[in-house]
């Protein structure tokens, strides 16, 4: 389903080029100011004591720049990038291969990292902390244990969920940082950027427009730039305005707030078949055919970022502003409807 989203937070196969625009060093990344000052503290005294930096989680959505930080993290460090993936490590052994091949201050990143298998995770504890890998050798009463030291290396973990993270591996970062969605202003100076970088004109209304319908996330934004681009070229002035981003977009099916077709139809499936709610998330699922784990990691952040849903424990319920957007009236509330009128007790 992600994938063939155009505001998809999720990469996909087309956003080859997204190489070329991804920042490769600490100043020309883009927001998350907070995240970057830590980063750059905590990179700079590693280096002076000449020492590896402490392990380092990033958290957040699909899409917010984990993987070009876990890079960064590297380049400003000096030091070699390893990557990997949660799932792509099958087997203790496979993670021991990859960590006995490591440097002095290495950077070892592994993407969806909550993805893991316990057995592997196992192994990682005593790594993560020692720097020590203890191995069993050989089966049944041949079986033996080595210990191997490994060179002190850091951890970079990606993960866009972090409640599936077990409580032991999250302890072991001792650097947790959490991404956050990207304001508008943010947003505009990326695209900006990536129009130099492509060699398109731009105006700022251009960028604006392009900026505050990218869902906070810079690769929505650069994929939104690449398709308005495209009709900048054939259809517009060659150059990217207010109006030409605007028809590209409307042409996209990208409404004013950066919502896509699943967007709306997760919304407005509350709104018409549950009056808004609270409805579980199952039973969403299930309504619009999508798999949960996708509609909870990249469908609902941004809408409950932007105050179009809320997550409670009896569910998801619309708010005001969800109703405002879809162009509905605010339903009574059941509890108000069922109060018997006042003219009734009469
Ligand atoms: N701060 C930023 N400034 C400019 N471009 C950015 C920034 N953050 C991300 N990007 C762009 O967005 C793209 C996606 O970023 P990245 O691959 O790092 O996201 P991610 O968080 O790892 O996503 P996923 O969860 O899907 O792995 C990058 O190729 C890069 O071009
Ligand atoms: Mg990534």
């Amino acid at each position: 389903m992600s994938e063939s989203r155009l505001v998809g937070a999720a990469a996909r196969p087309d956003d080859d080029d997204e190489r070329t625009l991804r920042p490769k060093v600490l100043a020309d990344f883009v927001g998350q100011a907070q995240a970057r000052a830590n980063l750059s503290v905590f990179i700079e005294a590693a280096r002076a004591r000449k020492e590896a930096l402490d392990h380092v989680l990033f958290v957040g959505p699909p899409g917010l720049g984990k993987t070009t930080l876990a890079q960064i993290v590297a380049r400003e460090l000096g030091v070699n990038f390893r990557a990997t993936s949660g799932p792509v490590i099958a087997k203790a052994g496979d993670l021991a291969a990859l960590l006995t091949n490591l440097e002095e201050r290495d950077v070892l990143f592994i993407d969806e990292i909550h993805r893991l298998s316990p057995a592997v995770e196992e192994i990682l504890y005593p790594a993560m902390e020692d720097f020590q890998l203890d191995l069993i050798i050989g089966e049944g009463p041949a079986a033996r244990s080595v210990r191997i030291e490994l060179s002190k290396f850091t951890l970079v973990g990606a993960t866009t969920r972090l409640g599936l993270l077990t409580t032991p591996l999250r302890d072991r970062f001792g650097i947790p940082v959490r991404l956050q969605f990207y304001t508008v202003p943010e947003l505009e100076h990326i695209v900006s950027r990536g129009a130099r970088l492509m060699g398109i004109g731009m105006t700022a209304d251009g960028a604006h427009e392009i900026a505050r319908r990218s869902r906070g996330t810079p690769r929505i934004a650069s994929r939104l730039l690449r398709r308005v681009r495209d009709f900048a070229l054939v259809e517009g002035p060659g150059e990217i305005d207010r109006a030409v981003a605007d028809k590209a977009l409307i042409r996209l099916e990208v409404d004013a707030m950066g919502l896509d077709q699943l967007d709306r139809r997760y919304l407005s499936t509350i709104a018409a078949s549950f009056g808004g709610g609270p409805v579980g998330i199952e039973t969403i699922a299930a309504a619009i055919a999508e798999p949960r784990d996708a509609i909870e990691e990249i469908v609902e952040p941004y809408l409950i970022q932007q105050g179009l849903v809320q997550r409670t424990p009896r569910g998801r319920i619309l708010t005001p502003h969800a109703f405002a957007h879809l162009g509905l009236a605010v339903p009574i509330a059941p509890s108000v409807v069922q109060m018997p009128l006042f003219e009734e007790d009469q």
